[in-house]
């Protein structure tokens, strides 16, 4: 079996400089209460759908977006291969737990550019996978923060080059951190496999939800002005 798919020697890793992984960062509590608000945000306008590919595909996890609205390969506005609805607001909580996710990672002294404005957030059933990309259509650089929710999965953390290895394949279990930044923050990365039926049963969820908080760089903005 691939170290992978078993749940022991569950340490903090720094698998290369600037990506940090943080097993069991949220307790209990908070990993309900971010699951129940990710279902709050699910719902229309703007909810969870399905994100079609330039090129004819269809991404197997379903998303929705706070802050900024993330379409292949941009940023808008309103959800506009949605309901066309304006995206809803990134909440400023979301930055407090993005700060303490990168103070918990980096330490303290870690500077940021500016505040996270934007969470994807996508919704994994057991056959859903992510291929491997790079979270490019930032224009600020400073680190991606990974929250992970139900069931555990296989993350594959590359390098800055290709899709290709080198690359690490960690197991992330609900409430684990990943942090990437630094020299790692343009790195390959996906999910190539969900394991179902892995989610603690306190959380009552079937699937994974994933979390991402980023900092966009782009200037803020309101649906009213
Ligand atoms: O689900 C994950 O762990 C990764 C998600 C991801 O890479 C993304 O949303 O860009
Ligand atoms: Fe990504």
């Amino acid at each position: 079996m691939p170290q992978d798919e078993l749940s022991f020697d569950r340490e903090r890793a720094e698998l290369r400089p600037g990506a940090v992984h943080v097993p069991d960062w949220l307790d209990a509590d908070a990993q309900r209460d971010l699951l129940a608000m990710c279902r709050e945000w699910a719902r229309p306008p703007a909810g969870l759908r399905e994100v079609r590919t330039p090129g004819g595909g269809k991404m197997s996890a379903r998303q929705v977006c706070l802050g900024w609205h993330w379409v292949p390969y941009r940023y808008t506005k309103n959800a506009i291969d949605g309901d066309g609805a304006p995206v809803k607001p990134f909440p400023v909580f979301l930055n407090v737990l993005a700060r303490r996710a990168v103070a918990e990672a980096y330490g303290s002294d870690h500077e940021l550019s500016g505040d996270y404005d934007v969470a994807v957030i996508n919704f994994y059933d057991g056959s859903a996978q992510m291929g491997m990309h790079r979270d490019q259509e930032e224009t600020a650089r400073d680190p991606v923060v990974s929250l992970t929710l139900g069931d555990a999965c296989r993350f594959r953390f590359g390098n800055n080059e290709s899709r290709t290895k080198p690359y690490d394949d960690v197991r992330l279990e609900s409430g684990d951190l990943f942090v990437f930044g630094r020299e790692a923050r343009m790195a390959y990365h996906g999910v190539t496999k969900v394991f179902a039926g892995t989610s603690p049963a306190f959380l009552g969820l079937t699937g994974r939800v994933n979390v991402t908080l980023r900092v966009s760089g782009l200037q803020p903005w309101t649906a009213e002005g």
